[in-house]
């Protein structure tokens, strides 16, 4: 009889995978299960199949959709920026050459890749996901190794099916406790960031656990893990559980009758053992937080709502330091202003961070009855077609209109400016997404990264607010 040594979560998933095991310094080869594609980093990898010949090894296993460079208005228009409309047209042309699935602008499936993949059950427990996109960590909220890659690993994946990769270390994040009421998975995340830096979780990937992670719906723990990446790590997972097993059940590729039920036996082995170690710990205490928002040029310069800029001449770390300085002179902010009396432009909920019906949910919640500040501009763009259509059946979308918001087709928006929703150079925005570098939303635009409830209450009272602040 062998006795199996204890493992992670994330080691039983890797080994599950691996075809091949690399000696020394070689990498693994891993088997991948779903490869994700959208038409910014996929057009060199179709280019270089085209030149060796190769077929798509597993069309089967790959699934496209056009996000980033739709307009969210006027979709049956042709795209008017020449650069986007080339990469929607090429992925089109790619997809119909190699016999990828494709959802186009205005399809009932259409929508930000990490959105569709969970949405139509191909996000599986235990499976390796790929993605020429870093947030594809995202995934991995279903127990699943998902990770980011490059062009060339998606000429690999298409080709192969398969990828060379040295393991990943490993991170538990403890969050134990219960979050308070106002308090949500955004908040999590951007105080994981903010206490283990941008740079934190470089070359692991985090295993977030602890009864706050249970007590999370499957859309709460994509919004967690898909910002994984804003801590430097490749990738975030989450045990499945009841709570997995009950999204995915009915979904269009979820397994049916007993196939489901071996499924589901299979998939509850996919925790971490008793005993097995990681490689590094962090601990964070749910009933502490607050809401956060972020005041710099990085996903790890946030601070609780509660508080003030603050002052770089007080930060002893002479990088930080000068780091912060530069933040704000961007930002336009002064040291010591209270985080509530910073006024926006412009509210930005959607992304595949924020941009789930949970989300709209919340959102449309605190707007009831309310109305959007005069000279604040409110964007809602859902995360999917779906999506749009759910939150339209609850007649969410009146909600937004009464409000005052702008109510969009699904994409990735003012995420990022690959695409016409964009802020003006000196704007600022309070916004649901996962990054608030320079530009990120625009050039010369100012992002501030909030949950949806804080997006909500801002642009009712048009400076940085939580709900507790319209009572
Ligand atoms: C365009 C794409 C490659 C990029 C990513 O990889 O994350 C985008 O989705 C982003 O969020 O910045
Ligand atoms: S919504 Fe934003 S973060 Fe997500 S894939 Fe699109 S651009 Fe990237």
């Amino acid at each position: 009889m062998t006795t199996t040594r204890p493992r992670t979560l994330a080691e039983k998933v890797w080994e599950a995978h691996t075809v091949r095991r690399g000696e020394g310094a070689e990498p693994d080869l891993l088997y991948i299960d779903l490869h994700l594609v959208h038409e910014v980093t996929s057009p060199q990898a179709f280019d270089g199949l085209r030149l060796a010949g190769r077929p798509v090894r597993r069309p089967d296993l790959t699934i496209a959709t056009e996000d980033h460079n739709v307009p969210t208005v006027d979709i049956e228009l042709p795209i008017a920026d020449p650069v986007s409309r080339t990469q929607v047209d090429t992925l089109r042309k790619n997809c119909k050459e190699f016999g990828v699935r494709l959802h186009p602008m205005g399809d009932a499936e259409q929508g930000i890749v990490h959105v569709i993949g969970p949405q139509l059950g191909l996000t599986q427990p235990g499976m390796t996901v790929v993605c020429g996109d870093s947030h594809t960590s995202t995934h991995g909220a279903f127990g699943a190794m998902a990770f980011g890659i490059g062009t060339s690993e998606v000429e690999h994946v298409l080709a192969t099916q398969t990828l060379p990769l040295k393991p990943f270390k490993t991170m538990a994040i403890n969050v134990d406790g219960r979050l308070r009421p106002g308090v949500t998975a955004k908040d999590v995340i951007l105080a994981v960031i903010a206490k283990i830096g941008t740079g934190g979780g470089q070359g692991y990937v985090l295993e977030y656990r602890g009864s706050a992670i249970e007590a999370l719906s499957m859309e709460a723990r994509m919004t967690i893990c898909n910002m994984s990446i804003e801590a430097g790590a490749r990738a975030g997972m989450i045990a499945p559980d009841e709570t997995t097993f009950a999204y995915l059940k009915g979904r269009p590729h979820a397994p049916q009758g007993a196939d489901w039920d071996a499924a589901v036996e299979n998939w509850k082995a996919l925790r971490t053992d008793e005993g097995a170690e990681f490689d590094a710990e962090v601990h964070l205490d749910a009933d502490t937080l607050t809401p956060f928002v972020t005041w710099g040029t990085n996903p790890g310069q946030g601070l609780p709502l509660g508080e003030s800029v603050p002052d770089p001449a007080r930060i002893a770390d002479e990088n930080e330091r000068f780091a912060a300085e530069k933040a704000l002179s961007y930002m336009d902010l002064q040291p010591g202003t209270p985080l509530r009396q910073v006024k926006v432009d412009t509210v930005f909920l959607g992304s595949c961070t924020n941009g789930r019906i949970e989300d709209l949910r919340a959102a449309a919640d605190v707007l009831q009855g309310r109305k959007v500040a005069d000279g604040v501009r409110m964007l809602v763009v859902p995360g999917s077609m779906r999506v749009r259509q759910a939150a339209e059946a609850e007649g969410l979308d009146k909600v937004f209109l009464d409000a005052g918001a702008e109510w969009r087709q699904a994409g990735c928006s003012m995420c990022l400016g690959m695409n016409p929703d964009q802020l003006a150079p000196g704007e600022r925005s309070a916004s649901t997404s996962n990054r608030n570098f320079e530009g990120r939303q625009g050039k010369g635009g100012r992002t501030h990264l909030v949950s949806p409830l804080v997006a909500a209450a801002t642009a009712v009272r048009g400076t940085l607010s939580s709900p507790d602040d319209l009572n």
